[in-house]
């Protein structure tokens, strides 16, 4: 019945009809209130799984939060790169590199599903069609409030912005801490993981891509 409902809310986009927008919002929603419990009963499980008192003062209320912290950690599945440029781009005569860099992001490991956190630095060739700023941290967000791996996640936003823009270029490097390799395993504290995805001029023009790497101050 979830599955259903949410299918059919990925199709219901119809602009020229506000109210709908408005009733497609409410049922995302009550969907994904629909869902606490569930998610609750598992944390339950598994406090009790690792021998704590699930009773005791302290975390009566924690498979709650738990499930709403990770209904939060990944509310990038129920955003759409349509919801968020929603008439965010326009036409300028503008034709150079536009860089948004230092944009901080948030994102779980899809092995351990901990933390990894980082910066991600975007930047496109416009061809005339422009974006609004905040739009590209948001894009950033959508994907990266996901289960991911950084590769993914970094090629994600370069394609999100290549098919909205139609730009001449794109390039989004990221660099992360992956908790996963801080808090356990390896243990290397101070490793940091650098991706990078490189469309259009960016890969094809060194000058460009020397640039880029110039105006964002990373070598
Ligand atoms: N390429 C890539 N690997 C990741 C990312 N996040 C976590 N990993 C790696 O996923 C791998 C999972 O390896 P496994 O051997 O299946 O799991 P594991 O036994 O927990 O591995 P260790 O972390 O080495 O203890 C590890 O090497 C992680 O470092 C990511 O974003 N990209
Ligand atoms: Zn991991």
């Amino acid at each position: 019945m979830g599955i259903q409902a949410t299918g059919c809310l990925n199709q219901c986009t119809n602009e020229s009809k506000p109210h709908l927008h408005q009733e497609v919002k409410n049922l995302k929603n009550s969907v994904e209130t629909n869902k606490l419990p569930c998610i609750e009963k598992f944390y339950l499980t598994i406090l009790s799984e690792l021998g704590e008192d699930a009773e005791r003062e302290g975390l009566l209320r924690t498979p709650l939060r738990a499930a709403k912290a990770m209904q939060f950690l990944t509310k990038g599945y129920k955003e759409t790169i349509r919801d968020v440029l929603n008439e965010a781009i326009f036409d300028e005569n503008h034709e150079e590199m536009v860089i948004v860099k230092d944009i901080d992001f948030f994102s779980l490991c899809e092995h351990h599903l901990v933390p990894f956190f980082g910066k991600a630095h975007v930047a496109y060739l416009s061809n005339r069609k422009v974006v609004g700023l905040s739009k590209i941290a948001r894009i950033v967000e959508i994907y990266s409030r996901r289960l991911q791996v950084q590769e993914h996640l970094t090629k994600q936003i370069a394609q999100a912005i290549s098919e909205a823009l139609e730009p001449a270029g794109v390039a989004v490097v990221m660099e992360a801490n992956h908790m996963c390799m801080v808090m356990r395993g390896v243990q290397k504290i101070n490793a940091c993981t650098v991706t990078s995805v490189m469309l259009g001029k960016f890969q094809d023009d060194p000058k460009t891509r020397s640039e880029f790497i110039a105006l964002t101050g990373k070598n």
